[in-house]
């Protein structure tokens, strides 16, 4: 009962914009980011790995993509280029090689300074594990430095994360868990851009959107 009246307080503040962290009274925001599509350009690297392998086959430009999954819109183009697709990001190097995207390897470090901010990396690694796991370790050393390997959370499913936002470019997230402790806010992609804005879903546009805002806005 007592569980029930706090989860409904919680997402009454979420509702009006206010936040359940507040409301516990943790002085420190914790905030969770997505890596593929919001902090390394996986639809870059994937375009650019598909044509250099199968320079004679179709491709969808970023500009035409539609839909999450990659593997479905090339599946949908022709039957046979769903397996090509996911042998793109099965093979060895494609997740280290992934650049970052614009902005983004500055904004997590600053985010990393902030005062009373607990930032941590929350990626979904694909089930097929020979380079994966180890690549996106990898790709945080590389790019953030080793002090963030502290901070790397892999997840099928992001639902059992505490945290009190996750920026993320996947518009539906869900999981076991029916009432994350996060308020998602949608990276904007270019397979997301042209989905209807919801009136309870906040985007972030890109690295040069005002991120600092969203977060101040969850203090
Ligand atoms: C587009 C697409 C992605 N995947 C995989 C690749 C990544 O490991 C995850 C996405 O992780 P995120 O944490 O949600 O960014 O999914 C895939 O298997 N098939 C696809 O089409
Ligand atoms: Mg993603």
């Amino acid at each position: 009962m007592a569980l029930q009246l706090q989860r409904g307080a919680r997402r009454l503040l979420l509702h009006i914009g206010g936040s359940a962290r507040a409301f516990s009274g943790n002085p420190r925001l914790r905030v969770l980011l997505d890596m593929d599509g919001v902090i390394a350009d996986f639809e870059g690297g994937f375009l650019k790995k598909y044509r250099q392998k199968f320079p004679n086959e179709p491709f969808i430009s970023l500009e035409d993509r539609r839909g999450f999954w990659v593997s479905t819109q090339y599946g949908e183009l022709r039957g046979d280029l769903c397996d090509k697709a996911i042998s793109i990001w099965e093979s060895k190097n494609f997740f280290l090689e992934l650049e970052p995207l614009p902005g983004s390897v500055e904004a997590v470090k600053a985010m990393a300074t902030m005062e009373n901010t607990d930032v941590f990396i929350c990626t979904s690694p694909i089930k097929h594990y020979a380079h994966c796991p180890y690549e996106k370790y990898a790709w945080v050393e590389k790019h953030l430095g080793p002090d963030f390997l502290e901070k790397v959370i892999l997840t099928r499913d992001k639902t059992v994360v505490s945290g009190d936002i996750l920026i993320d470019d996947k518009p539906d997230i869900l999981g076991v868990e029916p009432n994350p402790s996060w308020e998602h806010v949608l990276f904007t992609a270019c397979h997301n851009k042209h989905l209807r804005a919801s009136s309870t879903q906040r985007r972030l546009l890109s690295w040069a959107d005002d991120w600092r805002g969203v977060l101040e806005s969850k203090r």
